[in-house]
């Protein structure tokens, strides 16, 4: 019997039970062949996976005598095709590889956020035996010099720092360089050799991060599918966001990238959906009782998804100036956050089915109007002796920018769930804080027997349940309590889950998590293109307006809270921002 050994990195989600079926069908086949599979729920390891509508599985035989005759060095790959009905056995002997080349390898992003989470992702033991990370970008480097800066970078979890250097230097040997421009086939023909020098034979499978400015996503899509995809394996594309600029350029990339991918090649990245606390909403929402009942008009008043950075555009002012902050944040992070907050029970945890569900309610809401739009724009500030850069201040800024770096919207969904609802979104720059979070506010208690002990604010008496997303993990759900002692006097306290407190584990960054799932070929946390469109019909209307009528946006200080125009909306939908309580 073919056994399969356990590890870590994979999600349960691949032990749901829409897979376990389809996993079963496939095995009841092994047998007919005689060897038998144990579903096993990690797919890197074990290489079991099943994605829309294809079953894949990879095993390596434990015990000698499996009937594995027809194969060498012990490797059996199935790959099953449903609907199609059919399994072919691949015999090629020798197992499979990974190369993932981070296009634009000397950019920000890439050092900041990519580098870094490969190197977890190995030292968690999460990455296939055989890969290699290239890095390609137009700079001219040696492998020795990306390693060097790729190097810096690096850090070990704080939880887990044995051998943490003798594993940086594991993980910078399988790391290499290559200089080319993003337009060039024969640049990208030599990336391909370096490639298969590497894959030594083996099945290839490659990967792709675009991490370089959106105007040359296509040039470099065409180049890399063209010359460097795999001949023998899957080819798969990471893509940054911005996914255009509005839903007319979003259309055109989407078009242009399928001119040389497949849908199902393409993953847009939205790093928000990698994060700890938005991956657990559908967990709390779906595994306990006591909250999928309440998830509705009739008990929730109203929702607020809330994001601010206590920091400006600093460095990226000249990205920022052509997007600013609805399409930077709103559009994306925090739409997605909305979607699976109010998305319907999906058929399963399958990627199409979730994001099928997703799609459902992007498209159930009113497209944004500009009267429950509020914009604003941080100017400098000076504090504690300090000086705090205006917007404008940016050289690659325009003086006269009238780009929103704070806004504050109202949006509805128009469906039986959630109809009269205001889901209030705030993001800002050069605010006061940095946090996201979620906010969910109940309505009011009918009859409230303890009305007299909240006077006539009984906004104050109300639940209200908050996920912090970052920084400080947190779900905690305000209640009224009776303060201990002989009188009756009630406040609000918290039932709090403090991640810090309950876990002792180190919380993966996000790109560990999308970088892992783009490797396994799991599509549930990256956005389909249906989403995306549906996406862009919701705020491109009053961007445009926006722009076309110059709306100047109100100024605020570096530091502040924002502008107070976003308390006026709020307040016209009955709204108090949860974040501005004196216990938040
Ligand atoms: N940085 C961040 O925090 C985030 C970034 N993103 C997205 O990720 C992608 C990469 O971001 P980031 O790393 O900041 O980008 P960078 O501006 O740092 O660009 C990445 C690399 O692309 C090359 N490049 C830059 N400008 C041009 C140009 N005009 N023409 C050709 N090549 C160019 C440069 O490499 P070389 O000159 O060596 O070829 C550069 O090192 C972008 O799509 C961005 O929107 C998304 C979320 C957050
Ligand atoms: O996509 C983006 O996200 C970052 C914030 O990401 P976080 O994980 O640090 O919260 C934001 O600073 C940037 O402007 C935006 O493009």
């Amino acid at each position: 019997m073919a056994t399969l050994s356990s590890a870590h990195c994979g999600s349960s989600i691949y032990g749901n039970d829409h897979q376990r079926a389809r996993f079963s069908s496939i095995q009841k086949r092994f047998l007919r062949s005689g060897v038998s599979l144990l579903y096993q729920s990690n797919p890197i390891r074990n290489v079991v996976r099943m994605q829309d509508g294809l079953a894949a599985a990879t095993v390596t035989p434990i015990e000698s005598e499996i009937p594995l005759k027809k194969l060498k060095e012990g490797l059996l790959s199935v790959t099953s095709t449903e609907g199609k009905d059919a399994i072919s056995v691949d015999d090629k002997g020798g197992d499979s590889t990974v190369s993932i080349t981070v296009v634009g390898a000397s950019g920000d992003l890439a050092k900041k956020k990519i580098f870094p989470a490969l190197f977890a992702l190995f030292y968690e033991d999460c990455l296939p035996e055989h890969f290699t990370v290239f890095g390609y970008a137009r700079s001219k480097m040696t492998d020795e010099e990306l390693r060097t800066m790729v190097s810096k970078t690096l850090t070990c979890r704080i939880d887990k720092r044995e051998n943490c250097s003798e594993k940086m230097d594991q993980f910078l040997k399988r790391c290499f360089y290559h200089s080319g421009q993003y337009d060039s086939k024969e640049h990208f023909t030599e990336l391909d050799k370096k490639l298969k020098e590497h894959e030594g034979g083996r099945v290839s499978n490659r990967l792709f991060y675009l991490s370089i400015p959106p105007n040359i996503f296509v040039d470099a899509v065409r180049c890399a599918s063209s010359s460097a995809s795999s001949t023998n394996g899957w080819t798969r594309v990471i893509v940054e966001k911005p996914f255009g600029r509005d839903s007319e350029s979003s259309a055109a990339l989407t078009r242009n990238l399928k001119e040389y991918l497949e849908e199902d090649q393409i993953f847009r990245i939205d790093h928000y959906l990698g994060k700890e606390l938005v991956e657990n909403l559908s967990v709390l929402r779906f595994s306990n009782l006591i909250f999928e009942p309440l998830w509705s008009r009739q008990y929730i008043r109203n929702v607020q998804l809330i994001f601010s950075e206590d920091f400006g555009t600093e460095g990226r002012g000249g990205y920022f100036d052509h997007y600013g902050i609805i399409r930077d944040i709103m559009q994306n992070h925090l739409l997605q956050i909305l979607a699976l907050f109010a998305m319907e029970t999906p058929v399963s945890l399958d990627a199409e089915d979730i994001r099928n569900e997703k799609v459902k309610v992007l498209r159930s809401m009113k497209p944004l109007q500009l009267e429950d739009v509020v914009i604003g724009q941080y100017k400098s500030h000076a504090r504690g002796g300090i000086s705090y850069p205006g917007y404008t201040d940016d050289k690659t800024v325009p003086k006269d920018s009238l780009t929103p770096t704070f806004a504050a919207a109202a949006l509805f969904i128009d469906n039986a769930r959630w109809d009269g609802v205001p889901f209030l979104m705030k993001a800002g720059k050069a605010l006061n804080t940095k946090r996201a979070e979620i906010r969910v506010q109940f309505r009011h208690v009918p009859g409230n027997l303890y009305n007299r002990s909240f006077g006539t604010d009984l906004d104050r008496a109300t639940n209200e349940l908050v996920i912090r997303v970052q920084p400080d993990e947190a779900i905690y759900l305000k209640i009224n309590n009776k303060v201990p002692g002989l009188g009756m006097r009630l406040d609000r306290s918290n039932l709090n889950l403090h991640y810090a407190a309950r876990y002792s584990k180190e919380i993966p960054d996000a790109y560990e998590r999308l970088l892992l799932d783009a490797i396994e070929g799991e599509r549930r946390l990256f956005i389909r293109s249906d989403e995306l469109d549906a996406a862009w019909a919701l705020f491109s209307p009053a961007l445009k307006e926006l722009e076309e009528k110059k709306i100047i946006p109100e100024y605020y200080p570096y530091g502040s809270r924002g502008p107070v125009g976003a308390h006026y909306l709020a307040a016209r939908y009955n709204v108090r921002w949860g974040d501005l309580g004196l216990e938040q």
